[in-house]
């Protein structure tokens, strides 16, 4: 019996979520990548195991969003009051991908002591989200050097790379057109995905993580089918088919190692 509470029924992923813009995907297949799929289908997973935790940051310019985008996914709220984020926010969310679990750690850190805690923040990020503002261009041109930053610390080819503009309640079609064209071309000279969300409307918001979950799990089995030869599945473990799909996120606060 696995001792891990189920997951809930709004996080269950059968197919592979479709990217935002085909110009700006990471890869723009229609489904998952057929040896995952048939690993998968043939259960090469032992029984109850040890789960892998993808680590998803999300980095971006002061008050562009990067907590509201967390909390409008992982809890549906949206605060309009500006509360800086002080030292590192993490959420944890599970999903069931193919019939596995797949879980994704959130986090996103304050810029205040951003920089004293930057190379632990970034280190072992499987995901880097890059926010910017859709009515903000400067935080568009500052994707470059958020970056630079977060693949200091890691393997860029280990890396799957997002760029997400939020706020798009608050441009008009006009201003949205303009700044999604500098942005596709920001996100293809990076090789990143390039989405656009509203947390205030919810815009997006679940299809983008979706997205994310999919592509971090279709990495990771990729990844351990390579590993072990094909033989197992070692870092994602079976969904038991009997199980009720209710389970809560929680949020936790950590402070930052200068405070
Ligand atoms: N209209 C609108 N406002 C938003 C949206 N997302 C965030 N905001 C507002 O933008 C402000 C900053 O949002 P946060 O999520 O706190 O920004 P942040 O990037 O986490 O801020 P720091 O971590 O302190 O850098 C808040 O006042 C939010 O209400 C959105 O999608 N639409």
């Amino acid at each position: 019996m696995s001792v891990f509470p189920p997951i809930r029924r709004d996080r269950v992923i059968a197919q592979l979520p479709q990217c935002f813009r085909k110009e700006a995907a990471l890869h723009s297949k229609e489904d998952f990548n057929n040896k995952v799929k048939t690993a998968c289908q043939e259960q090469r997973t032992g029984t109850v195991g040890r789960f892998k935790i993808s680590k998803v940051i999300v980095v971006g310019d002061l008050a562009v969003g990067k907590t509201c985008l967390i909390n409008r996914f992982c809890k549906d709220t949206f605060d309009k009051n500006y509360k800086a984020t002080i030292g590192v926010d993490f959420e944890m969310e599970r999903f069931e991908v193919l019939g596995f679990v797949s879980r994704s750690q959130l986090d996103t850190a304050g810029q205040e002591r951003f920089k004293c805690i930057a190379s632990t923040y970034y280190r072992g990020a499987q995901v880097v989200i890059i926010a910017f503002d859709l009515t903000d261009v400067a935080s568009l041109d500052h994707t470059r050097q958020w970056l630079e930053d977060a693949l200091k610390e890691n393997d860029p080819t280990g890396v799957q790379l997002f760029i997400v503009g939020t706020k798009k309640d608050l441009s008009s079609p006009a201003q949205y057109a303009q700044i999604e064209q500098d942005a596709l071309k920001i996100a293809q000279e990076m090789s990143a995905e390039y989405w656009a969300v509203s947390s205030l409307t919810g815009e997006n918001v679940k299809e983008f993580f979706f997205r994310v979950a999919s592509l971090a799990f279709e990495m990771n089995v990729l990844a351990e089918l390579e590993k072990s030869g094909s033989r197992q599945i070692g870092d994602v473990v079976r969904i038991n088919s009997n199980s009720s799909n209710l389970y809560n996120t929680s949020k936790k606060k950590q402070s930052s190692c200068c405070q």
